[in-house]
């Protein structure tokens, strides 16, 4: 394995292709043997699909639709084997030089090497499968289009020293819990990504690296900030950590020890903000804190926010349930509108982030702490006395199949539902369909351009 225990990604320094680059890690049992193969579409999470000679299905790193390659098994399963390309023989309009020198290298993307339509294509043929397998034929998709680099607001980096006593910071390698050293990011935002050499030279500086645990980055419009989990308190490196800080004009904080929550800020506590402008209304400013969640890409949350007000189209005293609502970053803008929302988070922090920044930009919420994965809850919250005549969902990953079932039963006239999980939605899809609900709009939104995830925004109407 060529690659294993190199500190630096040989394209950064020798210009070469992340193509052939071999998966971090081998399984002992792995026996490596090769063959020439013709990939036949693209799995998921964007490897290529074939076939061997005994009819084997081969999932084969970064190899795109079309292309020939000789490639080289380096896991064998019972049902697949797992390959990379040794040597492409024949080549995809579609392929591009992957813009990140230590893509193929480091985990955090899995698409670069495909130009971005075909990024795009990929994504919107992946949602167009999943809902195939429930029996749902999805017409056309829009596209809401962002950034294609540099859209990144929000990351966690890991901190290792490694064998040699080397200090690595970075992402972890796919499918690994191998660290990959990095001192630039493709996809984090610009001051993030200035940011990231300075800290990895600092971080060499320190007199216990191996007592910080992770970092973490965040940028707003107007600050960025540097969270250090510090697995044991050390004076110095705190003051160094400071100085650090002061030179980037940046917010630091830090916490102490393995399970804390609680940062102490070793700054003036930054106030940390969204700005969400959506026709028709003043600007609406979000406060939040670090640990709040926080769509990664301000971009296309601002497109995604603006095409879910403007699909809902809510009249002034409409009722709207907005369902996992975070810090109300549907719920503000749908009741700038003049609507009545009525906002439901499973988290009392974020419950109380809501009606504050209600209260701020002085609109109407009326928010509640509430478990949505449990069904009473959900039934009692749906048969409302006041009917909703609009419903937001945004889940997390693990979806929203326990409120889906509930609508069938409690329906809602209109339903725009947001998803970081296309297997997710499409299951939960299924329910609503299956209950008299039909789709009305499908849109995937450039919220993870370069990787494999994946956000879609879907539009029903309840027509019983
Ligand atoms: C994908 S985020 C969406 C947040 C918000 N809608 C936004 O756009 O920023 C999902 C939210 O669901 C909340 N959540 C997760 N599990 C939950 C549950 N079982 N019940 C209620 N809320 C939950 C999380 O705290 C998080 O704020």
């Amino acid at each position: 394995m060529a690659m294993l225990g190199k500190r630096r990604p040989s394209r950064a320094a020798s210009g070469k292709s992340g193509l052939t680059r071999k998966p971090a890690a081998k399984p002992a049992s792995a026996a490596e043997h090769s063959g020439t193969l013709v990939i036949e579409r693209l799995a998921h999470d964007g490897r290529g699909v074939s076939h061997d000679a005994a009819g084997k299905t081969v999932f084969i790193d970064r190899a795109l639709p079309g292309e020939r390659a000789e490639v080289a098994v380096h896991i064998n399963r019972k049902r697949f084997d797992e390959a990379h390309v040794k040597t492409l023989l024949h080549r995809s309009e579609q392929r591009v030089e992957p813009p990140c020198g230590y893509f193929g290298q480091c985990g955090g993307c899995q698409l670069q090497h495909m130009n971005i339509e075909a990024q795009r294509a990929h994504k919107l043929e992946v949602l167009r499968e999943l809902f195939a397998r429930q029996g749902i034929h999805l017409d056309t998709i829009g596209l809401l289009a962002g950034s294609t680099e540099h859209y990144r607001r929000r990351a966690r980096l890991g901190v290792k020293v490694d064998g040699q006593g080397s200090v690595l910071l970075g992402f972890r390698a796919a499918h690994s819990h191998r660290l990959v050293d990095i001192e630039q990011c493709h996809v984090l935002v610009t001051p993030l990504q200035k940011l990231l050499p300075f800290l990895r030279e600092f971080i060499t500086t320190l007199e216990a690296p191996k007592l910080v645990g992770h970092i973490e980055l965040l940028a707003t419009d107007s600050e960025s900030m540097l969270l250090v989990r510090q697995l044991k308190e050390h004076a110095g490196d705190a003051r160094r950590w400071q100085t650090f800080a002061e030179q980037q004009s940046i917010s630091l904080g830090a916490w102490a020890g393995r399970e804390t929550t609680e940062l102490n800020w070793y700054s003036a506590v930054p106030a940390l903000q969204e700005t969400l402008c959506i026709e028709g209304q003043a600007p609406l400013v979000l406060t939040f804190a670090p640990g709040d969640f926080l769509q990664v890409n301000a971009e296309v949350n601002q497109l995604m926010v603006a095409r879910v007000v403007e699909w809902l189209s809510p009249e002034p005293d409409q009722h709207i349930l907005d369902l996992f609502a975070g810090m109300g970053n549907f719920s503000l803008p749908l009741a700038g509108k003049g609507a009545k929302v009525h906002a439901v988070e499973g988290s009392s922090t974020m419950v109380s982030r809501i009606k504050t920044n209600a209260a701020r930009n002085q609109v109407e919420v009326n928010a509640q702490q509430a478990d949505l994965s449990d069904s009473d809850t959900v039934k009692a919250l749906l048969k409302a006395q006041t009917p909703f005549d609009a419903l937001v969902l945004d889940p997390p990953r693990n979806g929203a199949e326990i409120v889906c079932q509930a609508l069938g039963r409690y329906p809602v006239p209109r339903l725009a539902y947001v998803s970081c999980d296309p297997a997710t939605l499409a299951r939960d899809a299924a329910h609503l369909v299956n209950a008299g609900y039909r789709i009305k709009q499908v849109a995937v939104a450039d919220m993870f351009l370069h990787t494999a995830h994946m956000e879609t925004l879907m539009l029903f109407e309840y027509e019983g």
